[in-house]
């Protein structure tokens, strides 16, 4: 699992150590950073101006084949349950490689690339040969990824689905809203055992309950308002059409044994991906997709003008 060496003054390769090895460090300057971990290609932390906007339960194992409870993940090649292996599929439980290290572009943005392969393991599980590249871009207020997917194989088309999941970390789920969902076709995996719904007629779509629901066909630009006077979350993507929204609430987060119990409040899980419908993809053949996410801070000025009005209201 771990590669251990001898040195003179210790025979094993210590904790902090290893996870150093594990994790790269993407840092754009001025306290914004983001984190990878190797196992999965997780993006453990974003941090803009040392303000964390990614969720990771304090119950997490960062480990070979330990899931996290948090982070953004990628689910490939299949999301939800899969016949053939665990759910979510087995990206999220290799080792991924650094195909370029954390490197800073000439605007000042940092940029590292990240792949995944076939091999004995995934082969035992999905017969494709394969290559997945995961680029991600730090800039000073968006992180932006990309997905290439690129069928290896000479004679096989290779049919999967490919998912980005992420746990934004939120003040109080229950302020959070999401905007742009309205219209969209849905199946509620709570309700009535995935009961579809004709369409979504929520302009602003709240978590207040145990919420699992895939929206498909989305439009490419999402917003998540994280509660009043804090900043708004957009999400721009492309290629990926299917949204799903999850959120344990206070039942199944007790089941969870990788989350705390109250712990269910602190983040809001949106996940971008190819769900509905299967990509199909010859042999020697690509496909690609990207997600930006950009943090809108409250505007100054709107709040120097709330404050001038509460001020003013208590005198009038
Ligand atoms: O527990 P995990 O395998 O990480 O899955 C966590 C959640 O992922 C998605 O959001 C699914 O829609 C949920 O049904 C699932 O519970």
């Amino acid at each position: 699992m771990f590669e251990y060496h001898n040195s003179t003054s210790s025979s094993i390769m210590s904790i902090r150590q290893m996870y150093q090895n594990e994790v790269i460090i993407l840092d754009r300057g001025a306290y914004t950073t983001c984190a990878v971990n190797l196992y999965g290609a997780l993006i453990t932390s974003w941090r803009i101006q040392n303000k964390e906007h990614i969720f990771l339960s304090r119950q997490s194992k960062l480990y070979y084949m330990s899931r996290a409870r948090g982070g953004i993940g990628v689910a490939f090649p299949k999301y939800g349950k899969w016949e053939f292996g665990k759910m979510h599929g087995f990206a999220r439980d290799l080792k991924w490689s650094v195909e370029m290290p954390p490197k800073r572009m000439e605007n000042g943005d940092i940029c590292a690339v990240f792949s995944l392969q076939n091999d004995e393991y995934t082969k035992s599980l999905w017969a494709y040969k394969f290559k997945l590249l995961y680029k991600i871009t730090l800039k000073e207020m968006e992180l932006v990824t990309h997905f290439t997917v690129i069928n290896t194989c000479q004679h096989f088309t290779m049919e999967f689905e490919i998912v980005q999941h992420c746990l934004f970390k939120v003040s109080d789920v229950a302020k959070c809203k999401v905007v742009g969902l309205k219209d969209c076709s849905l199946v509620d995996r709570v309700e009535a055992c995935q009961k579809a719904y004709p369409k979504e007629d929520r302009e602003e779509v709240d978590v207040l309950t145990k919420t699992d629901r895939l929206y498909k066909d989305t439009p490419d630009v999402i917003y998540i308002t994280n509660g009043e006077g804090e900043e708004v979350i957009k999400i721009t993507k492309s290629n990926l059409p299917d949204f799903n929204l999850w959120n344990p609430w206070i039942e199944q987060a007790k089941e969870l044994r990788d989350l705390g119990d109250d712990e269910y409040q602190y983040f809001l899980s949106t996940d971008c991906g190819v769900i509905a419908k299967q990509i199909s993809l010859g042999p020697n053949c690509s496909w690609s997709s990207m997600i930006t996410y950009e943090i809108i801070e409250p505007q100054e000025e709107e709040a120097i003008v709330g404050h001038f009005y509460d001020y003013f209201d208590s005198y009038c």
